[in-house]
C-alpha cells in the first residue's frame, strides 16, 4: 500500500507504467515469433493433429460451429458444395498431405483435388476455417424389378464440412449469401459420365476447372476482342431475338490443327459468360429421341459442344434433308441444327453450340452455308504475339534477350501453342526455359528442313509441305463472320 510519504509521483507512475507496457509488448512480441516460427515450422497436417488433440482440451466444444454441405440437397446438385470444391482446390498448397490427382483423356492438364478425409486448415477474412470431405454411407433395399427380389445395398453420399468458432457466425452466412448470389462455378456435363446420378438424368457432371479465359489464350488480341463483343452483343440481344422470331442461339465453329486452342476457347467462353458446358458426342447419341431428350435435358445459358465433328463419319450429311425422321439411331449435323432450331425456338434461351473441327475441308457443305454457324473461327499455328501471352502465362515476364530469336523462329515454324506450353512448363529458371525452348524449335526447324530435302528429292508433292508451312504463318487465328 501506498502511504503519504511514498505516494509516487505522476511522473514514476508514468515511467513504471510505460516500463511495464514496454515488457508487455515485447513478450507479445517473442509470443508471435514463437508462433509464427511453430506455424512455419510444424506442416499442416501435424497443425491439425496438435489442434484436434488439445482442442479437446482446451475449447469449449460449444464454442465449435460446424455446417455439413451435402453434395445433393432435395435430389438436386447443390450449388454451396460445387462452390466449395472449386474454392478449395483453390487452396492447395504443398503442406497438404492427400490429394486426389486424375487426368480425363481429352485433358492435357491434370486435375487436382483434396482428397477425402484430409482436413484443410484456412483463413478466410482474418476468420479461422477447417474444412474436410466426408463421405457418408447408408444403408439401402435395391428392388430388382423384374422379380420382385431385393438386396442390401450402399449409397454414399459426399458432403463437405466447415468447422469454424461460433463468434464468426454471422460473417460466415453472409460470405454464403453472397455465394448464392453470385453465379456458382462453371460446370462441365458429359453425357453418360461415370459422375452421372440417376436425379440428373443422363448427363453426369463435373466442376470446369479448366483454368483458360481469354487472358490466358494465345490468341491475337483482335480475334479475341471481336469473339467477346460478338458474346457480349449475344447475350445482351434477348429482345432482338424475340422480336424476329428466332431461337436466342449462336452457333460457332472452331477450326484448325490439334493443340491450337480450341478446347481452350470452348472453355474460355464459358468462364467468360459463366455458362455451361455440355459436351455432347454424337456418335454415342441413339437417334433423334435420343438426341431430343439429351437437349431438352441441358440447362439454359449454356453451351453444347460437339468436338471433332469430322471425326464422326456417321454424322456426314447423307442429302441435305438432314434431319430423318424415320432414322433410329443416326443424327447428321446438319439434321441437327435444324432440330436445335426448332427445339430452342420453342424452349431455350441463352444457347450456344460448338463445333470443332481439325479438318474444315472434311466437312459436309451443308454445314459451312451462311445461316448454319454463325461464327468461323479458325485457331491456328503460335504467332509471336500469342509466344508473349505464353510466357506471361507461364513464366510471368514481358520481356526476355532470348524473345527476339524465339520470335524469328516462330514466325518461320508451325508451332502450336500447346507444343510451346508444353515447352514452357517444363521446371528450371527462366534462362533455361527459354533456352529449351530454343532447342526444341531449332530442332523442329531442322526436322521440316530434313522432310523438305526428302520430299524435294521426290516428286511436287513436297512442295505443298513448304507452301503450308508459310501459309500458317500468314493465316494464324482469323474469324469469319457468316451472319
Ligand atoms: N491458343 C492457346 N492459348 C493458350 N494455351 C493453349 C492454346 N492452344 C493450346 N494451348 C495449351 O495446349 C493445351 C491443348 O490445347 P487444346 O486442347 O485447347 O487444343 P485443341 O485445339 O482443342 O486440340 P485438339 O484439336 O487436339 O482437340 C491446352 O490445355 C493449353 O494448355
Ligand atoms: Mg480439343
Amino acid at each position: 500500500m501506498f502511504t503519504a510519504s511514498n505516494i509516487p509521483s505522476t511522473s514514476s507512475i508514468l515511467a513504471m507504467y510505460s516500463t511495464f507496457a514496454a515488457a508487455a509488448m515485447l513478450v507479445r512480441t517473442i509470443l508471435n515469433e514463437v508462433q509464427t516460427l511453430a506455424t512455419q515450422l510444424i506442416p499442416q497436417w501435424l497443425q491439425v493433429k496438435i489442434l484436434s488433440i488439445f482442442g479437446q482440451f482446451f475449447t469449449n466444444p460449444t464454442t465449435q460451429m460446424t455446417l455439413f454441405i451435402k453434395e445433393h440437397a432435395n435430389m438436386e446438385l447443390n450449388e454451396l458444395y460445387q462452390a466449395s470444391e472449386v474454392y478449395l482446390s483453390t487452396r492447395i498448397t504443398s503442406s497438404i498431405g492427400q490429394l486426389q490427382v486424375s487426368k480425363a483423356p481429352r485433358e492435357k492438364s491434370l486435375s487436382i483435388k483434396v482428397n477425402r478425409g484430409q482436413q484443410v486448415l484456412d483463413t478466410f477474412r482474418g476468420m479461422d476455417l477447417v474444412w474436410e470431405f466426408v463421405t457418408t454411407e447408408t444403408q439401402q433395399i435395391i428392388v430388382n424389378y423384374e422379380d420382385m427380389s431385393g438386396s442390401n445395398g450402399k449409397t454414399e453420399h459426399k458432403s463437405v464440412t466447415l468447422s469454424f468458432h461460433k463468434r464468426y457466425k454471422d460473417e460466415v452466412m453472409e460470405t454464403f449469401k453472397c455465394m448464392e448470389s453470385e453465379k456458382r462455378s462453371v460446370r462441365l456435363y458429359a453425357y453418360g459420365s461415370v459422375t452421372a446420378q440417376y436425379y440428373e438424368g443422363p448427363w453426369g457432371s463435373i466442376n470446369l476447372d479448366h483454368p483458360s479465359t481469354f487472358d490466358t489464350l494465345a490468341m491475337e488480341p483482335e480475334l479475341k476482342r471481336e469473339i467477346m463483343e460478338d458474346l457480349d452483343r449475344f447475350v445482351k440481344r434477348k429482345d432482338f431475338y424475340r422480336r424476329v422470331g428466332k431461337a436466342w442461339k449462336r452457333g460457332y465453329l472452331l477450326y484448325g490443327p490439334p493443340g491450337t486452342g480450341k478446347s481452350s476457347l470452348v472453355a474460355a467462353m464459358a468462364n467468360y459468360l459463366k455458362f455451361d458446358i455440355y459436351d455432347l458426342e454424337l456418335a454415342s447419341v441413339q437417334g433423334n429421341g435420343g438426341l431430343r431428350s439429351l437437349l431438352t435435358g441441358t440447362a439454359n445459358r449454356s453451351i453444347v459442344v460437339i468436338e471433332d465433328i469430322d471425326c464422326s463419319a456417321q454424322l456426314q450429311d447423307r442429302g441435305d434433308a438432314g434431319y430423318d425422321h424415320g432414322s433410329q439411331n443416326q443424327v447428321t449435323l446438319s439434321g441437327l441444327l435444324t432440330f436445335i432450331d426448332g427445339l430452342w425456338s420453342s424452349c431455350g434461351d441463352e444457347r450456344i453450340i460448338v463445333f470443332t473441327t481439325n479438318h474444315k475441308d472434311r466437312l459436309d457443305p451443308a454445314l459451312l452455308r451462311p445461316g448454319r454457324m454463325d461464327m468461323h473461327i479458325h485457331m491456328s499455328y503460335c504467332s509471336p504475339n500469342g509466344f508473349r501471352i505464353l510466357a506471361s502465362n507461364y513464366l510471368q515476364i514481358e520481356n526476355h534477350r532470348l524473345f527476339d530469336e524465339i520470335e524469328r523462329l516462330i514466325k518461320e515454324l508451325e508451332v502450336t501453342p500447346a507444343e510451346i506450353a508444353e515447352e514452357l512448363m517444363k521446371g528450371g529458371d527462366v534462362d533455361d526455359v527459354l533456352e529449351g525452348l530454343v532447342g526444341f524449335l531449332e530442332k523442329k526447324r531442322e526436322k521440316q528442313m530434313e522432310l523438305l530435302d526428302e520430299s524435294g528429292s521426290g516428286k511436287d508433292e513436297g512442295m505443298e509441305t513448304v507452301e503450308t508451312g508459310s501459309k500458317g504463318v500468314e493465316e494464324k487465328a482469323e474469324m469469319e463472320i457468316v451472319s
